[in-house]
């Protein structure tokens, strides 16, 4: 099969889409795959990294409102579109498909045009402004939450798939152990950490709480950021704050999912990548929703997971030292509750989503 792929901006809307590329290469189905992204985002520097052909549009985000400063913006959108085209007509894709991101509204909007079947991939609980757009030209609509089916009108496109970065970690051979940390394996361990850049909210948390924390039969793997850790460290040693061997503080993990089987429970930010990782371990979580994300969809993406047992939400506009801290030892200290979360966050996961999209493909293209 010929792919186009097309999406941007964070890693929540490339990761899903390289973890699918990489099942369509294993299946040995990927005629050829093409990525459009924009010039400036973080997949200019991703895709290429993965050995993956890259094409790059110009575009920029329209405004909420449609208001008089947009018209630059939609000149900018139908530019794209025409570029989109040639790009769609050179490639030749028996398929286009969209993980979001105003490029890819460009894109999957253009490949629709030309009468090529279409598919967009909707990671979040609250649905994207370009994916809510797409949804009345797309042939399909894949999406991982239910709270984001209600949201689109047409639901004789949906399609429940999940995300293929949870197939691509329910597969991992390559596991690290918590030694590698310089912590003890087999103890209960608790992983604290803010999505791929940290958060300060949750950081401060860490650090008003640290005397009691090291005081726990469990350990604690405390992950700032790489933006935070300097402070983190400088806020240590200018307060004299004391840290116990049960506790290791690191800047950043690479590869964060192969620690995921060893830990017992996350306290986290609830961004979809992050969600589709824990899901797809069963690992049970503490999620404090970032509240800067449009349409506050991580407390929906938080929720939809606490309705079934797998998570515990603390909005971060409540979070105090004693929810903070009892939140954790409610997990940390009770081992069949925390089997009890885990089961349902296995129950949460699908782990055959790149499957299940591959499948998808095939139905449109046939
Ligand atoms: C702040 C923000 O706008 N986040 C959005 C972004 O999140 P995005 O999905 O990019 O970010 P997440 O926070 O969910 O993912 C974090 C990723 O970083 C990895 N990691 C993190 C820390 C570390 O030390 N090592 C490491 O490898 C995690 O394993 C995970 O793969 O796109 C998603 C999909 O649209 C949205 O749901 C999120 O709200």
């Amino acid at each position: 099969m010929r792919v186009l792929v097309t999406g941007g901006g964070t890693g929540g809307h490339i990761y899903p889409m390289l973890a699918l590329i990489k099942r369509m290469k294993e299946r040995g189905e990927l005629e050829d795959v093409l990525f459009v992204g924009s010039k400036r985002g973080l997949e200019s520097e991703l895709v290429p990294k993965e050995g993956i052909k890259f094409k790059s549009l110009e575009i920029q985000g329209f405004k909420r409102k449609l208001t008089f400063d947009n018209f630059k913006t939609l000149n900018l959108f139908f530019k794209s579109v025409r570029e989109a085209k040639k790009i769609i007509k050179e490639f030749k894709p028996d398929v286009v498909i969209g993980s979001g991101g105003y490029v890819s509204g460009a894109v999957v909007y253009a490949a629709s045009r030309l009468k090529v079947p279409t598919i967009i991939h909707e990671q979040n609980s609250v649905v994207g402004i370009t994916n809510k757009f797409l949804s009345h030209f797309v042939t399909k609509i894949a999406y991982v939450f239910d709270g984001a089916a209600s949201q689109f009108s047409q639901k004789k496109k949906l399609v429940k798939t999940g995300n293929p970065r949870s197939q691509e970690v329910a597969e991992m051979t390559e596991f690290a152990r918590l030694t590698d940390f310089g912590l003890e394996n087999d103890v209960p361990t608790v992983l604290v950490f803010g999505g791929s850049q940290g958060s300060k909210a949750i950081n401060d948390k860490v650090l008003d709480t640290l005397d009691v924390l090291n005081q726990k039969p469990y350990q604690v793997m405390f992950v700032t950021g790489r933006h935070y850790y300097n402070e983190v460290k400088e806020t240590i040693a200018n307060e004299q704050l004391e840290v116990q061997d049960n506790i290791v503080i690191m800047p950043y993990i690479d590869n964060m999912t192969a620690i995921l089987p060893e830990i017992t429970a996350v306290v986290s930010r609830s961004g979809a990548t992050t969600i589709a990782e824990l899901t797809a371990v069963g690992t049970p979580s503490i999620l404090i929703p970032s509240p800067n994300v449009t349409h506050d969809h991580q407390t929906k993406n938080a929720q939809d997971l606490e309705k079934t047992g797998a998570a515990v939400v603390l909005a971060e506009s409540d979070l105090n030292d004693y929810n903070f801290v009892s939140s954790i030892d409610h997990i940390l200290l009770d081992a069949s509750y925390a089997k009890k979360m885990s089961l349902a966050a296995k129950k949460h996961g699908i782990n055959d989503a790149s499957d299940r999209l591959i499948e998808l493909m095939h139905n449109i293209t046939q």
